[in-house]
């Protein structure tokens, strides 16, 4: 089976062509696949298949190999997959787990890529909680840098209260007015990751806290930097909301076998 390997400011997954719709693969399977030292290693793997009225349908299983929710560097990097193989041009239109999206591929490689709309943005004293795509704890940390992303964010992700679906945790230190830096412990990874795209939108947007208005912020993750815009009507609630940044084909190769299982309990 021929696989693609992508990565979006060093997220990274693996790229399967479901066209034809033939691929069925267990939750061993995708762990083994995405396993880094068994596998090809990967903190995700996406399936890109047909379906009526869009250009593709989005696919989205994390590296333990459950299916999960929104991925904002996915999103970008099966973009990216789909120019390749010749399913849109610069343009596309396609359906993932949260609904419709589209995306644009610029001249110098770079994609916007519109997420859905954030709504009932929770903000507590010490955190902030939302969904943007995927549910997202936000907490602003004076040094991020010295942040135990681990053990800081393995803790609040299995908290009872975000139980059974657990949570992604987002370290945020605001550096600029308009310029944050994040971390992000990723739920199904369940280690920090170089970047989340779905944590950078929801550190973005929780940094407006009750404040409405036009925004373009710029953020740092360890793997490089993305850009977020969007707009707030109300304290809650953005819309408009573009993803942007890189998406990069890395290699392609072929799976020795199909029978690599892990169980990672
Ligand atoms: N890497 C992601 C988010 C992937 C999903 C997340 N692990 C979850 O289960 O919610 C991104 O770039 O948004």
């Amino acid at each position: 089976m021929k696989f693609y390997k992508y990565q979006g400011t060093g997220n990274d997954f693996i790229l399967l062509d479901n066209r034809a719709g033939n691929l069925q693969l267990t939750t061993a399977q995708i762990a083994g696949m995405c396993h880094r030292r068994f596998g090809v290693g990967a903190d995700g793997l996406m399936l890109l298949e047909q379906v009526d009225g869009y250009d593709f349908r989005m696919v989205y299983y994390n590296s333990d190999g459950s299916e999960s929710t929104m991925c904002g560097n996915g999103g970008r990097c099966i973009t990216a997959f789909a120019a390749l193989l010749g399913v849109i041009g610069d343009k596309a239109r396609f359906l993932a787990v949260d609904g419709e999206h589209t995306a644009t591929i610029h001249l110098d490689g770079t994609i916007s890529l519109h997420m859905s709309d954030v709504v009932n943005i929770e903000f507590n004293e010490d955190f902030t909680v939302l969904d943007t795509g995927s549910p997202h704890y936000v907490e602003f940390v004076e040094d991020v840098v010295n942040i135990d992303v681990y053990s800081e964010g393995y803790e609040i992700r299995n908290q009872d209260e975000y139980q059974p679906a657990g949570i992604n945790v987002n370290f945020v230190q605001i550096v600029g007015d308009t310029q944050l830096l994040v971390r992000t412990y990723e739920r199904g990874v369940e280690d920090e990751t170089l970047s989340c795209g779905t944590g950078v939108t929801a550190a973005a947007i929780a940094a407006t806290g009750d404040t409405t208005g036009i925004f373009l912020t710029e953020i740092e993750t360890p793997g490089g930097v993305l850009q977020v815009s969007f707009t707030k009507d109300t304290p809650t609630s953005a819309k408009n909301v573009v993803l942007i940044g890189p998406a990069e084909f890395v290699y392609a190769g072929e799976f020795a076998s199909r029978d690599i299982e892990i169980s990672l309990n």
